[in-house]
């Protein structure tokens, strides 16, 4: 693996390249470099890897481990344009660093998996899955889908399969990000081509399980219907459990807090090659980074 200073020469420079592109999607790095580009299915990680935790890496594991088909291939993406939160945390090129270290940690986490559980062939070959790290000028999920197609980066036009948290859901379905006419209809070629797989997230904020399943109940009764969202949407839609009520909630400021007041707890918020680079390279050390 790179040393942590040339995994921020590298995306330094690639960035700079991007940033002044007409480009809107690239990927800088693909592990292992080798590998078919036309993936019969892409996994799509969209964060702020702010930093990538192990709530993260979970979500993408269980979404490979979950469907052990040989072809599918993982994108984690780095929006360098936020919906909501100004991306002012740590650099663009130290978060791709992270991500390129998270992608060694997601393989090595698959492997131990099949190992333990004695996989069959088709998941061993998960644990060789391709793992793309790239960036995108799109904030919003419907741009992102139509600036992977039309990239060329993968030659089949494979269905995407984008992995978010139930709090992005909501995101996802609300009008206010689509002007000018401020409905859901935009989110149309999105359910026509491909899924969301969506990690419940229970907390005070998104409520309980029982909450999030009857977002889904809404959606396929037609509750959405006058927003412009239609019912067979739901079928493009899998939500799958997330944290175990007994299990800490993990998530990226809990990652940022620790590494200034609790650093122990980084063990269960961030995968080890992540951790190691929080410790050694500080990202988060400025003012105001929490
Ligand atoms: N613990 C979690 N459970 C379910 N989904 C999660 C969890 N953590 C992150 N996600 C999902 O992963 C995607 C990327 O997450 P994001 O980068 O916003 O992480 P975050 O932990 O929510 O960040 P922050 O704490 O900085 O707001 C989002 O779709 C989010 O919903
Ligand atoms: N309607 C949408 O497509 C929508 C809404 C909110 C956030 N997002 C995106 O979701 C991703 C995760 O967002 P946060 O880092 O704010 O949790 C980001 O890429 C953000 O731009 C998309």
């Amino acid at each position: 693996m790179a040393s942590f200073r040339a995994l921020q020469t590298k995306y330094a420079s690639l960035l700079k390249q991007f940033t002044v592109s007409p480009l809107d999607f690239e990927v800088f790095t693909s592990i292992p470099t080798s590998g078919s580009r036309s993936p019969g299915v892409l996994y799509v990680l969209d964060s702020s890897f702010n930093p990538p935790t192990w709530a993260h890496l979970r979500i993408a594991g269980s979404a490979l481990l979950g469907r052990p088909e040989p072809d599918s291939r993982l994108l984690l993406l780095l929006a360098i344009q936020n919906a909501d939160k100004p991306s002012n945390l740590a650099s663009f090129e130290d978060r791709l660093a992270m991500m390129e270290l998270f992608a060694h940690d997601l393989r090595s986490y698959i492997s131990a998996k099949i190992t333990s559980q004695n996989g069959s062939t088709s998941m061993a070959r998960i644990s060789t899955c391709s793992i793309d790290i790239g960036v995108t000028k799109k904030p919003y999920f419907i741009d992102k889908a139509t600036v992977i197609e039309n990239s060329g980066v993968y030659s089949n036009l494979p269905e995407q399969v984008h992995l978010t948290g139930y709090d992005t859901l909501i995101r996802i379905f609300n009008a206010k990000y689509y002007p000018p006419e401020y409905t859901l209809a935009p989110l149309a070629p999105l359910f026509s081509k491909h899924r969301l797989r969506v990690t419940m997230r229970p907390s005070d904020q998104w409520g309980g399980r029982e909450e999030q399943e009857a977002f889904l109940r809404g959606l396929a009764s037609g509750d959405r219907e006058q927003e412009g969202a239609q019912r067979e949407w739901v079928e493009r839609i899998q939500l799958v459990e997330g944290r175990k009520p007994d299990q800490e909630p993990v998530s990226s400021t809990r990652a940022r807090k620790a590494i200034k007041s609790a650093s122990q707890d980084l063990e269960w918020l961030v995968p080890d090659n992540v951790r190691h680079f929080l410790l050694s390279e500080s990202p988060y050390a400025s003012e105001g980074s929490l």
